[in-house]
């Protein structure tokens, strides 16, 4: 199991004359990822999703809050006492060609990571051998035919399977997969999706699944959890098919009727459908920090914060203070 607990990150961007400025990227996020389970993060882009995913796999830091792998809280652990926790932790970014070597064979990009871990464990060089050729096999690659080559003799699904089957020699507990199809040619994605899938099945792998696409993290995690973040906030959480079925928060409703409109919800009166225009983190931070874009804000939003909480009536956990099932009607992926 992995948690978070009031996960916060505050990046300083580098900004003009008038100096640098402060962007919130998380505000005091929590999760759970049980041992051998699935989570999907979705959210437009700039809404924080990759950092949590990059604080999760221990490749960045994050300023409040608590992270625990297993039984251990890391902020117990020096920073060198953390690398075998985070070892277990493995993130497939989307850019599979910037992930590996150029100058390296299949062979050597197993090797490294392969010897290391023979020698740790005593094992021959035999066993390393049989390891990557293991490891090609679970992701559906023969190692006869792509241990030879060099990345820019495969293609980009084969690729990505590389990265996986990178990130399997160290027998990962956890796969962040961050938008790990979106760079990858539409014929090849559904079969990464596929082998993540899989990979959940044989290997007992959980698979954190980072993206804007609700329809892959349904694919992927359709058991799990899915969690809604806007402006560095869950705003929604709950089992996929529940957000997906009966959203509740208006954000999570534009988002699945289609981005970047607000498409296929009854506008009250005459309300215009409101755009969903680019992430500015410098919005207004008092109160819902939907307000500005919500078609259905109330008296309370603009003073108040809501927080994540469950109400009566609704499964899910929501921040909004006026929740309410509405029925989104998602474009087909034709017209979007
Ligand atoms: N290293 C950094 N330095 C400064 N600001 C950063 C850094 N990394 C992220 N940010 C800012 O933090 C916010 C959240 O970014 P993040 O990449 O986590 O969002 P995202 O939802 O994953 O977006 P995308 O889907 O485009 O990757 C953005 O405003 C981004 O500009």
């Amino acid at each position: 199991m992995i948690t978070g607990q009031g996960i916060v990150k505050t990046f300083k961007q580098r900004g003009n004359i008038l100096g640098s400025r402060e962007v919130r990227a998380l505000r005091g996020v929590d999760f759970a990822i049980p041992k051998g389970g699935a989570a999907s993060f979705i959210g437009e882009s700039g809404c924080g999703k990759t950092t949590l995913g990059r604080i999760i796999a221990g490749l960045e830091s994050y300023d409040e809050g608590e992270l625990v792998i297993g039984d251990t809280a890391m902020s117990e652990l020096k920073h060198k006492q953390r690398q075998p926790h985070f070892r277990k932790i493995q993130l497939i970014h989307q850019d599979p060609y910037s992930a590996l070597n150029p100058t390296r064979t299949i062979h050597q990009t197993l090797h490294a990571p392969l010897s290391l871990r023979a020698k740790q464990t005593g094992r021959s060089k035999k066993w390393i051998e049989e390891r990557a050729a293991e490891v090609l096999s679970l992701v559906g690659l023969d190692a006869g035919t792509v241990l030879a080559r060099y990345p820019h003799q495969l293609s980009g699904g084969m690729r990505q399977r590389v990265v996986i089957a990178r990130a399997l020699t160290v027998d990962p507990e956890m796969l962040v997969a961050d938008e790990a199809v979106s760079m990858i040619d539409v014929s090849l994605r559904l079969g990464i999706l596929a082998l993540l899938k899989d990979l959940r099945e044989r290997l007992g792998v959980s698979v954190l699944f980072i993206t804007h696409d609700v329809a892959t993290a349904r694919y992927i995690g359709g058991d799990g959890e899915l969690y809604v973040i806007y402006r560095g906030q869950v705003v929604e959480r709950g089992p996929v098919d529940t957000v997906i079925a009966d959203p509740v928060h208006p954000y999570t409703q534009s988002l699945l009727s289609a981005i970047p409109v607000l498409h296929g919800l009854e506008q009250p009166g005459e309300q215009p459908v409101v755009p969903l225009e680019p992430l500015d983190q410098l919005l207004d931070d008092t109160g819902c920090l939907f307000t500005g874009r919500c078609p259905f804000r109330g008296e309370r939003c603009a003073g108040e914060r809501p927080l994540l909480q469950v109400t009566e009536g609704v499964p899910q956990e929501h921040a909004c203070f006026y929740p309410e099932r509405r029925s989104v009607i998602a474009r087909p992926l034709s017209e979007v």
